[in-house]
């Protein structure tokens, strides 16, 4: 195969997690940028340092923490990866997504994506949380898509269409939660961008990703939802708006990580009572 990774690869490193963990989850959870708390109410947790685990890439970015922690979340087995992996690290787009084929391989039908973003849309505010309607696939678009290379039909099609990449039913559960929990006005739906990474945008930049329909903007999560996809799982994705982006010359302030991961903590019980409420309401085959 070209890019990568083999199906053989993937097979081997689920093959090893089974053999040191007894949950066999059916949901899967990606905790973005400081939003790894979420990982703390895991009940009867079984917790594997990505490190230890054979051919398993790490995580190298402050507020990831670089393990999968395995247990049971609202009734509901689970597992989370307590930090992803972006390209800007230096890895090959592929490689960043190695961890959601091993959850295919593990059993993992349904996944939940959060990540931390800046605000594009002008009517957003920092604290927001985007339910991802649809994204804006930068890297895809100018050649960079994460399924590059020769394609193993055994992980899916050569091409995949992408028109309802994010599950409906469960956005239209998510909504709920939101105003069960009396949150709604934080709640916000969208398109997420994916850039590459690290630099946060130029001004003329988030000018032309709010032109293009934009209303956030992060470093990760598409890729990650488009293995998902080819491999037929069920796709939910949310959004922590961080910051917000700048779109004029006159009020441009510098976004900086520890701010991330600051409004990250601030709105980590909120985001806590969002997911764990969308597991409880979430069936999986
Ligand atoms: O892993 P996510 O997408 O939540 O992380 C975002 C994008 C960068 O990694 C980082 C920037 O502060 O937060
Ligand atoms: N841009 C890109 N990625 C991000 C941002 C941002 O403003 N905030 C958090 N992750």
């Amino acid at each position: 195969m070209g890019d990568g990774p083999s199906f053989e690869e993937v097979s081997s490193i689920a093959q090893n997690i089974l053999g040191r963990v007894k949950h066999r989850p059916k949901i899967g959870i990606v905790c973005g940028s400081g939003l790894g708390g979420l990982a703390d109410d895991v009940q009867d947790a079984e917790i594997l340092p990505y490190s230890e685990i054979p051919t398993f890439p790490v995580s190298t970015v402050p507020g990831h923490m670089g393990k999968l922690v395995f247990g049971i979340l609202e009734g509901k087995t689970v597992v989370l990866m307590r930090g992803r992996l972006h390209c800007y690290e230096g890895y090959p787009m592929w490689k960043t997504t190695i961890p959601i084929r091993v959850m295919k391989a593990l059993g993992v039908t349904t996944i939940f994506l959060t990540n931390a973003a800046g605000g594009i849309n002008p009517d957003f505010n920092v604290g927001d949380m985007m339910i991802i309607r649809d994204h804006i696939d930068l890297p895809g678009l100018t050649g960079e898509c994460v399924l590059r290379g020769a394609n193993d039909e055994r992980f899916g099609p050569r091409f995949l269409a992408t028109v309802d990449t994010y599950d409906p039913e469960l956005r239209a559960t998510c909504k709920k939660v939101f105003q069960d929990l009396g949150l709604s006005q934080l709640m916000r739906e969208g398109t997420y961008v994916m850039i590459g990474g690290p630099t946060f945008e130029t001004v003329a930049e988030s000018r032309l990703l709010k032109a293009f329909g934009g209303d956030s903007v992060g470093m990760s999560t598409v890729a990650e939802a488009i293995v998902a996809r080819h491999m037929g799982m069920r796709v939910f994705g949310l959004s922590l708006i961080t910051d917000m982006c700048c779109l004029s010359y006159d009020t441009a302030n510098h976004t900086t990580h520890e701010e991330v991961l600051a409004i990250g903590q601030k709105r980590a019980e909120d985001l806590k009572a969002i997911v764990m409420r969308l597991l409880k309401d979430t069936t999986v085959e």
